[in-house]
């Protein structure tokens, strides 16, 4: 069962979520945030090349497809794996806060296997906000929108200041972040989620 652990409980003032004034459409794809990003990034080759798409409220969707690169057992998604994918559509649910957030925990139950070549697709929404804290939680599925559950996930993100990135990162992928004259790619590589 998800969702039971004491730190994933909002506490009793917690508060709706607010979608940011500036935060994409319903319907928009957000594309990647960093193009090394393992979740995300078109230039991460062994990566999961997630798309995540905004959604109504503080919601995400986002697909992500299985490939033999991804594999645990033969022919089976490894677990690890698919809790990329669940922290992933997670963390791009802090760019419709415009929060810069990272996961302090989260908490996946795998319901069912997911085979190589299956297209997950996942949906994810922040439940609650208490200060620095923000609550939320994912569901994949097999196959379509509505097919059969195959993972699922509570989190909980911790507000952080950019410095948090800039502190602890490896210098040379900062720098070239940093450097990027895209100013767009530039602050997003910082703002969601290096
Ligand atoms: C598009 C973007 C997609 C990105 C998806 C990927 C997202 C990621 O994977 S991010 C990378 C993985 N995460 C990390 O590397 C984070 C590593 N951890 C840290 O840096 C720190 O522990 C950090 C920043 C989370 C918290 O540290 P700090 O800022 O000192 O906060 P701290 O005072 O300890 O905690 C703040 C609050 O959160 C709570 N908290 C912190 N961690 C947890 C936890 N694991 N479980 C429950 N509660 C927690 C604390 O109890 C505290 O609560 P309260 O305010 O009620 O006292």
């Amino acid at each position: 069962m998800s969702g039971t652990s004491p730190g994933l409980t909002p506490p009793a003032d917690a508060k709706q979520p607010a979608r940011h004034a500036d935060a994409p459409a319903p319907g928009e794809l957000l594309g990647a945030h960093y193009d090394q990003c393992f979740g995300c990034g078109g230039d991460q080759p062994h990566g999961l090349h997630l798309a995540a798409r905004a959604g109504e409220g503080v919601s995400i969707t986002a697909e992500f497809t299985v490939r033999p690169e991804h594999q645990g057992a033969p022919g089976l998604a490894h677990g690890g794996v698919l809790a990329t994918a669940l922290d992933e559509t997670l963390g791009s649910l802090n760019w419709l806060l415009r929060t810069i957030a990272v996961t302090g925990r989260l908490e996946t139950d795998f319901v069912r296997p997911v085979p190589v070549g299956t297209t997950l697709h996942l949906a994810a929404e922040v439940t609650a906000v208490a200060g620095r804290k923000i609550y939320s939680t994912a569901t994949g599925r097999i196959g379509a929108p509505d097919g059969p559950v195959a993972v699922r996930a509570d989190a909980l993100f911790i507000e952080v200041k950019v410095d948090h990135f800039i502190d602890h990162g490896r210098e040379e992928e900062i720098r070239a972040a940093m450097e990027d004259p895209d100013q767009i790619r530039r602050a997003r590589a910082f703002e969601v989620n290096p």
